[in-house]
């Protein structure tokens, strides 16, 4: 196979926050059926792609990404190229701002960035559907990357139907210190499912009619997830940062995910920056970022 000569493609890709994320339980294949509201937000990794005598993928300045053929970004070059058998090697340099192992899809994102970065390059028709199928190997949320916007995600996540949302959402993103493996988060609630069944979220209805009407507030009270619980029960002092979000002014929040980034619901962008302000200084979470949606899936930027 020899890469054809092009230029660099620039892609952006966006986060995702799980509005309503209800988990079944586990299956055979080690995979949980869920029905979740994905929403894609402006925080976003930026890719380029370059064609190159071998594959490299490169992550400069982040820790805890592999850098070669384990990072999701370079996997996905190499599967579009299996599948489609064109296409050559490329050198993929991320500029990462989704937190890693954040509950934000940040993988997912790159992932997905670098199948629409490595279509462009290789001159492969768009086949947006082709695209998804070869996203959904890659991972459960990679097909939501690609998509943006607001989604219904049932399956494991993967078979996508678009949601009609009036409500643009300010947020702000409380970053933990520490990751959370999501296989492990998945395992934290299959184990306190066995020991005492709790609580499960309730039907996605109500989250479906807030954004249909582009009613924050009711937004805010249908946030609800699953795994937050998990999540609580490996790193506790989640709550605390959840609760100051709340005392600080946020409308609502939840655990985005498998966490530990906890997303809270602002009622315009002056409220976001209050709250954000608010929880920079509070000594409850590493870092804190603003981001807005809904926002388009992984494209190639058109400078
Ligand atoms: C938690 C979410 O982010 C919610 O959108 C996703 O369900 C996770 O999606 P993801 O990171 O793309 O996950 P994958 O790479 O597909 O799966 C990683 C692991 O998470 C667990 N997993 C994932 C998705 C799912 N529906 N059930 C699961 O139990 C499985 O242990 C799986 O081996
Ligand atoms: N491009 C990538 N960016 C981040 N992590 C990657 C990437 N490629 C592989 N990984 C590996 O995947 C693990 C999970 O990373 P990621 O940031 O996607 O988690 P996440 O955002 O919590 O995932 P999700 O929300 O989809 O469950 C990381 O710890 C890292 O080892």
């Amino acid at each position: 196979m020899i890469a054809r000569l092009g230029a660099p493609v620039r892609v952006t890709s966006p986060a995702k926050i799980n509005l309503h994320l209800a988990v079944g339980d586990l299956r055979e294949d080690g995979y949980h059926d869920l029905v979740t509201v994905f929403h894609a937000v402006d925080l976003m990794d930026e890719l380029v792609v370059s064609p190159a005598a071998q594959h490299s993928v490169r992550t400069p300045g982040v820790a805890g990404v592999p850098a070669g053929a384990r990072n999701l970004a370079g996997m996905a070059a190499r599967l579009l190229a299996k599948r489609t058998g064109q296409g050559g090697p490329v050198a993929i340099e991320i500029t990462k701002r989704i937190p890693v192992a954040g509950g934000m899809a940040g993988g997912s994102a790159d992932a997905a960035a670098a199948l629409v970065g490595c279509a462009a390059l290789w001159g492969l028709p768009p086949g947006r559907d082709a695209l998804t199928e070869i996203a959904a190997e890659l991972g459960s949320d990679v097909p939501f990357s690609l998509a943006g916007g607001t989604a219904v995600g049932t399956g494991r996540g993967e078979r996508l139907v678009p949601v009609l949302s009036r409500a643009t959402l300010h947020w702000v993103l409380a970053m933990a210190a520490d990751g959370l493996s999501t296989p492990q988060v998945f395992g934290e609630l299959d184990r306190l499912r066995a020991a005492g069944d709790p609580p499960r979220v309730g039907a996605v209805e109500p989250m479906l009619a807030a954004l249909a009407t582009g009613d924050t507030a009711a937004v805010a009270a249908a946030l609800a997830n699953d795994l937050q619980a998990a999540a609580f029960s490996l790193q506790p002092e989640l709550r605390r940062t959840l609760r100051r979000g709340l005392e600080a002014g946020a409308l609502g929040g939840v655990v985005s995910g498998s966490g530990p980034t906890v997303a809270l619901l602002c009622t315009d962008p002056e409220a976001a920056a209050q709250v954000a302000a608010e929880m920079a200084g509070s000594g409850t979470c590493r870092a804190v970022k603003v981001a807005t949606g809904p926002v388009p899936g992984a494209r190639v930027v058109v400078r």
